[in-house]
Parts: structure tokens; sequence; C-alpha cells
């Protein structure tokens, strides 16, 4: 039976639809094995998740209300502690699944370290791969495994997926050096401008797969993640981001990736959360 102020704690607030008939998928892969630095991403989703009832499902700027359109939300991948390529596995099966059963379904992954992406790309195959994040993610391997979250905008475009990353402050020469060789494009946080964003995703071809590396923003609005770094983006820079990928490019999955912690309530996870309510609005907003 329904009581009427319960819902289920680890789940999104407003009504929820069966995946079968959503249009937005929400999944939570709560891995948190190789990051390097400060640990928590095994929180990421259920943080997330909690930020969501500090917000309001109406989006001012765009006169909609997010609570209205069509969104499932199923549950956490169960890890494989320690292993972020048999998690990934998890990852793209369950992705295949769901797309089995309900084809126009737009997965959203919340993390849960980046390593993960790799698993939700391998599952929607989409032509290009756009990514906000401070750092390369090039890496060909790093601390011995190249499945590390440091190493997946690499295994990425080893499937031929065309890439442009955003906000990037941090790596070392050898990925610049992968990236230039390799034709990969990226812009600096320093030289991040809304033209430099649309110049270089114009012509990447479609679907895209848009990932959020929740360190892009600066670090002192998102000091809960496993690598952060000083100098990011704003907010408003990337959901104008979002606002113009959506708008001009079909969207195969999106996910926002990297948030940690262990306290509920945290700026972190508040951004990530209006993040993904922006992404739903400026997609759903299409759809009316
Ligand atoms: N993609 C990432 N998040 N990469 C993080 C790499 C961290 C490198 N630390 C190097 C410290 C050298 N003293
Ligand atoms: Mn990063
Ligand atoms: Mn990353």
């Amino acid at each position: 039976m329904d009581f009427l102020y319960t819902y289920e704690s680890l789940k999104l607030e407003f009504p929820l639809t069966d995946p079968e008939k959503a249009k937005f998928v929400i999944l939570g892969v709560p891995f948190d094995g190789t990051t390097s630095f400060k640990p928590g991403a095994r929180f990421g989703p259920t943080l997330i998740r909690h930020a969501t009832l500090n917000l309001e499902s109406y989006i001012l700027d765009y006169d909609v209300d997010i609570a209205e359109f069509p969104i499932a939300d199923i549950g956490d991948i169960a890890v494989v502690a320690g292993d972020p390529r048999k998690t990934a596995d998890r990852v793209r099966e369950t992705i295949e699944e769901l797309k089995r059963v309900n084809p126009d379904a737009l997965p959203i992954l919340l993390g849960g370290e980046h390593s993960q992406t790799l698993g939700a790309v391998e599952a929607l195959k989409p032509a290009s791969y756009v990514v906000f994040d401070a750092h390369l993610d090039l890496r060909n391997s790093y601390e011995d495994n190249p499945y590390s979250h440091a190493c997946v905008a690499r295994r990425i475009s080893e499937l031929g997926i065309k890439e442009a990353l955003f906000g990037i402050r941090s790596g070392t020469k050898e990925e610049v050096e992968f990236a230039e060789e390799n034709g990969i494009r990226w812009v600096h946080a320093r030289d991040y401008s809304f033209d430099s964003f649309v110049d270089l995703v114009e012509s990447l071809p479609e679907p895209v797969y848009l990932s959020v590396d929740i360190d892009v923003f600066d670090a002192s609005m998102v000091p809960d993640t496993g690598t952060p770094e000083a100098g990011g983006l704003s907010f408003w820079d990337v959901v104008e981001a979002i606002e113009w990928l959506t708008a001009n490019k079909r969207i195969a999955g999106f996910d926002i990736m990297e948030v940690a912690g262990t306290e509920l309530g945290g700026v972190t996870a508040l951004t990530a959360a209006k993040l993904m309510f922006y992404f739903i609005g400026a997609m759903g907003k299409k759809m009316l």
C-alpha cells in the first residue's frame, strides 16, 4: 500500500515511471576502487539522490516541471569491489538490458568513479564522447590499472569514438601528446567559453554521449570528489553547454560522475543534483 508521506528514501522524491515506459532512466554506480586521493565515491549516487530533496522540480528559467516527465530509477549497480572492469561490465549489461525493453530510454548514470562511464559507452555505442572534466583521463594505465578512472577517455577513444574535452586543467605530457596524435581536441579551463564549446562540438558525429566529471567545477563548489582541482568552470558554463547540446545533437546517454563524500547535504552532491535537473529539464523541454 501507499502512505501519504513516505517514499523510497533511496529513490527520487517525485513520481517515478516504469523503466519500460520512462524517457529518463537513472542508474547509480557506487564504484569506489581506484580513486587516488579522496575516498567516498561509493556514496555518490545516494548523496545525489538525497540532495534532490532540497530542489524544486519546477525549473524557473525553463518554465518546466521535471516531475511531469517520465523518469525511472532502477537503483544501483552491485559493484565488484576493487574491479572497475568487472563492474563496468555490469553497467554495460544493465544498460543493454534496459535498451532491449525500452529502446527510447535515455540512461542517466550517477557515480561513482569515472571508470564506470566506459560500461555505459560500450552499451550505447555513441559516435562522439563529450566530457567536462578537470582531468584529461587519457593515461594508458594508472597505478597499474588500465581501467582506472584516470584512463577512461583513453579507453573510449580506442573504441573509435570521437572526443572533445572541456574544463581541463590537469594531465601529463604523455596525455597531451596522445591527444595531439589522435586528434582529440580539448579546451583548458582558462580558455573555456561557450563559443569554444560550440566550436569543437558542432562538427562531432551523432549520437553524443555526454559525461560530466563533477571535478570540472571549481574545487570550491565540489570539495567532495576523488581528485579536486582549483580553477574550474562555473555551474552556468556547464548548463549552457548542456542546453546547446540537447538542442542541437542527439544524445545517447548522460552521466554525472566522481561525486563522493560521507556526509549528507554537501555542496558537491547539491551541485550534481541541480545539474541533473537541468539536464532533464533541457531534454524534456524538447518532448513537450
Ligand atoms: N583523472 C584523474 N582524476 N587523475 C588524477 C590523477 C592524480 C595524479 N596525481 C599525481 C600526483 C603526483 N604527485
Ligand atoms: Mn576528473
Ligand atoms: Mn574524469
